[in-house]
């Protein structure tokens, strides 16, 4: 399989380099050349298979030779051995046809450790044997950068900077991100909102010159990787509930535009999926898209779901690609209109495309919070905040009530307990390995939101 960019001016590359590659020198994204799809046989026969083994045929056509077999299952065993469940990602029904799809198993408490636990077993094994090493520079809303540190710590070959929103993350975030110890990971408090953080990360990569001179690698969905590993879970959930025979649709707590990205992927594949809702809490800028065509920035508003704070939303350039044919040069003029003017309004074609796979809602703060309250008084169960802009889509947007709906939960609650415990009265604890978090000696350092301070900070620090 190669690799393209969807700004067209990039040179291919094999999933290794695009891999360790992050932002195509085109300012684009690489994406494979084609979709590769699985056999409705393909999809029965993951039935009762371990998420490993999905992981790895799911996977298999994307990443080609790049591991041979015994490694890449190697590697798939080591990434998920750590996570606090057999099944990893299990489904967990929460109303009638209902289901909720629990992401946050892992190391972190987030659905960012399913992807960046493995692509920090695969960086780790590409990297020793090419004898290279890198400098990973992550943004990060709160979920990226505390899985990156807990992925990427210790590792010799890789120096990890992490840029979150100075006073915009929950406690439980920001600890996750300052309290490792270890001297290859470094937490940087940007002045800033997240977009600022994105925006100085993809300056680094179109800097040549820092970027080529620190050996630049991203770990953000930027990176191939990290969103293939998200297509994954798409087929566990689904064929769980009866798929490839029946259909399934999806709710997507949506910032950006990762993970709905990685369920349009598996739909392409083949999967039955009926519908992907889009879920965004009121920094909507993606449900104001599918609402009237028009694509435009507005400023970001801090919300209880601050994970979702987004409004330059990187993968929704990934479904551009395909919604304007895969033509590098429209894209190109998309994103000078979107860095430039604000925004862009879709053609007619892209919009009636984006209709045909996607739906969306918009959350605000008091439809969370009534949400988190509601589903714990009907399951039990408290839900993060995140989650709970999902579980409104889920019931606003609701089609055919014989599709099952899986609502994706995206973090723990206990990453967000402050708007848990107001919603429900109920706090949230931490699990056990946890216990001592809020004890552990912070290390952070505040950083304007400054392209060449933090390049001068991250070349004195590697
Ligand atoms: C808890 C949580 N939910 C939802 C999202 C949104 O996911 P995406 O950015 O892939 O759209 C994020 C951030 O990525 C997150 O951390
Ligand atoms: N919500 C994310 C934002 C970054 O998203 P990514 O998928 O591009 O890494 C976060 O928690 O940091």
């Amino acid at each position: 399989m190669r690799y393209i960019s969807t700004r067209g001016q990039a040179p291919e590359l094999s999933f290794e380099e695009a891999m360790l590659t992050g932002l195509a020198r085109d300012g684009g994204l690489y994406l494979p050349e084609t979709w590769p799809t699985l056999t409705q046989g393909d999809i029965a026969g993951f039935a009762g298979q371990p998420y490993e083994e999905v992981a790895f045929r799911v996977m298999k056509p994307f990443i080609g030779d790049t591991f041979d077999d015994d490694t890449f299952r190697a590697i798939l065993a080591r990434a998920y051995a750590p996570f606090g469940h057999v099944a990893r990602c299990p489904v967990v029904q929460s109303g009638p046809n209902e289901f909720v799809l629990e992401l946050h198993h892992g190391p972190t408490l987030a659905f960012k450790d399913v992807a960046m636990q493995l692509i920090g077993q695969m960086f780790e094994v590409a990297l020793k044997r090419r004898g290279e090493s890198v400098t990973i520079v992550a943004a990060t809303s709160g979920d990226t950068g505390s899985a990156a540190m807990e992925a990427f710590k210790g590792l010799d070959a890789v120096s990890l900077f992490v840029m979150y929103p100075h006073g915009r993350v929950s406690e439980v975030q920001r600890r996750q991100m300052t309290t490792p110890a270890e001297d290859n990971v470094h937490a940087l408090a940007v002045d800033g909102d997240f977009d600022d953080c994105q925006a100085l990360v993809k300056a680094m990569f179109n800097d040549f010159d820092f970027r080529d001179g620190v050996k630049l690698a991203a770990v953000n969905s930027i990176n191939w990787a990290r969103v293939l590993a998200q297509v994954v879970y798409f087929f566990t959930s689904a064929v769980a509930l009866g798929a490839p025979g029946r259909k399934v649709s999806f709710s997507v707590p949506t910032g950006n535009f990762g993970d709905i990205f990685a369920g349009y992927v598996a739909k392409r594949m083949g999967l039955p999926v009926d519908r992907l809702l889009i879920a965004t809490n009121r920094n909507d800028i993606l449900h104001r898209t599918v609402a009237t065509g028009a694509h435009v920035k507005e400023g970001v508003s801090p919300t209880m779901s601050p994970s979702m704070d987004i409004q330059v939303s990187s993968n929704f350039e990934r479904l551009l690609f395909d919604l304007y044919d895969r033509e590098g040069a429209a894209i190109q003029q998309l994103m000078a209109d979107l860095n430039g003017k604000g925004g862009f309004t879709l053609s007619q074609g892209a919009q009636a495309r984006l209709r045909e796979e996607f739906d969306s809602a918009r959350c605000d703060e008091d439809e969370t919070a009534a949400e988190i309250k509601q589903s714990f008084a009907e399951t039990g169960v408290l839900q993060c905040p995140h989650t709970a802009t999902g579980i409104k889509a889920a019931r606003d947007m609701r089609g055919n009530p014989a599709t099952p709906m899986v609502i994706l939960a995206t973090a723990h609650p206990a990453k967000f307990p402050a708007a848990v415990e107001a919603a429900t009265g109920q706090h949230p604890p931490l699990p056990p390995r946890m216990a001592d978090l809020y004890e552990r000696e912070e290390r952070v350092t505040r950083v304007p939101n400054d392209l060449t301070a933090i390049q001068t900070l991250i070349k004195d620090r590697i």
